[in-house]
């Protein structure tokens, strides 16, 4: 019988709502990944309402929390590290030192940091020394980084001025580590008004996507932790990389179409979870070059 894979998600937790492990957790279990949620932070709902209540886990426990499973001889069955949403560059360095101490135990387990400082249009940000550490420090680390185009403009210092130029930012990206560069939403000059576009870089080859843009009276939040989630997912379960492209667009898109059907806010992510694990629209990659 094939192993389920095992993948600590290290991301914030909303206790109303779904944003970080809150969107990322329950799909990725749906489509058959056992997962060990620890959460960065327990806020009462997403920060784009504008107010909320919870706390910041202090950084130590993360290596704490890491060092509790070794001592009872599970750390090796961890297959993947996700990190999304950080409260402090300290707990980046603490979710580094955690990595390190799974690789150390099974040096087959992936790393996939999700660079989250934010989006243009929801205006959201991080502080420098947070986007500082994810390019200085856990780009180097990275076996997969995640960035949204707000992301890899700051981790390229400037905006791009082409489709071309995006893959050439996301391309000086991997230079600095990662195997594989996922570009969950791309911004630039001459994009077409109606689509959604993803890219996929890895050192040998390069893949465009495209997704139907839908209209939201009110961008909804999660989507970007719902994109990495799954495409790490997929990859544990044994999907090529181009596969887990495709397979998280069609996710992504059917729980997208569900929110918009129940003109809700929030991610309807109960509701779609068969279409989640059995998407019925599909999207091609299309290898792309310089
Ligand atoms: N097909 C789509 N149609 C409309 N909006 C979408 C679509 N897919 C994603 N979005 C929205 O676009 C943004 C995706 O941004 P992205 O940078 O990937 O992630 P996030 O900001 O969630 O980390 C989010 O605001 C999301 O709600
Ligand atoms: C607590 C929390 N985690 C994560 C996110 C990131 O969500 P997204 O996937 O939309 O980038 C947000 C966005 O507001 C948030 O408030
Ligand atoms: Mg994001």
């Amino acid at each position: 019988m094939k192993r389920t894979p095992h993948l600590l998600a290290i991301q914030s937790h909303v206790v109303f709502g779904h944003a970080g492990n809150s969107a990322a957790v329950f799909p990725m279990q749906r489509v058959g990944v056992n997962v060990w949620p620890l959460n960065t932070v327990q806020f009462s709902n997403h920060t784009q309402y504008g107010q909320w209540a919870g706390e910041i886990l202090p950084p130590h426990q993360i290596p704490e929390l890491v060092e509790g499973i070794a001592a009872i001889g599970e750390l090796g069955n961890c297959d993947a590290v996700l990190s999304g949403y950080l409260g402090s560059a300290a707990q980046g360095r603490a979710i580094l030192t955690g990595v390190a101490r799974i690789k150390s135990i099974n040096p087959k387990a992936l790393y996939l940091c999700d660079p989250v400082m934010g989006h243009p249009e929801k205006g959201c940000s991080v502080p420098a020394e947070v986007s500082d550490f994810l390019l200085e420090e856990a780009a180097a680390v990275a076996d997969f980084m995640c960035p949204n185009q707000l992301e890899l403009d700051s981790f390229s210092g400037r905006k791009p001025q082409s489709l071309c130029d995006c893959l050439a930012m996301a391309r000086a990206l991997l230079a600095r580590g990662p195997k594989a560069v996922l570009v969950k939403h791309l911004d630039y000059p001459g994009k077409p008004d109606d689509v959604f576009e993803m890219l996929l870089v890895t050192a040998t080859e390069s893949w465009h996507l495209r997704r139907p843009l839908l209209a939201f009276p009110r961008q909804p939040v999660g989507v970007g932790d719902l994109t990495s989630g799954l495409f790490l997912a997929r990859v544990l379960l044994g999907d090529t990389l181009v596969a887990a492209f495709e397979f998280t667009a069609a996710a992504v898109h059917e729980v997208l179409l569900e929110t918009q059907a129940c003109a809700s806010y929030e991610l309807e992510l109960v509701r779609s979870q068969d279409r989640i694990a059995h998407p019925r629209v599909r999207f091609e990659a299309m290898p792309i070059s310089l």
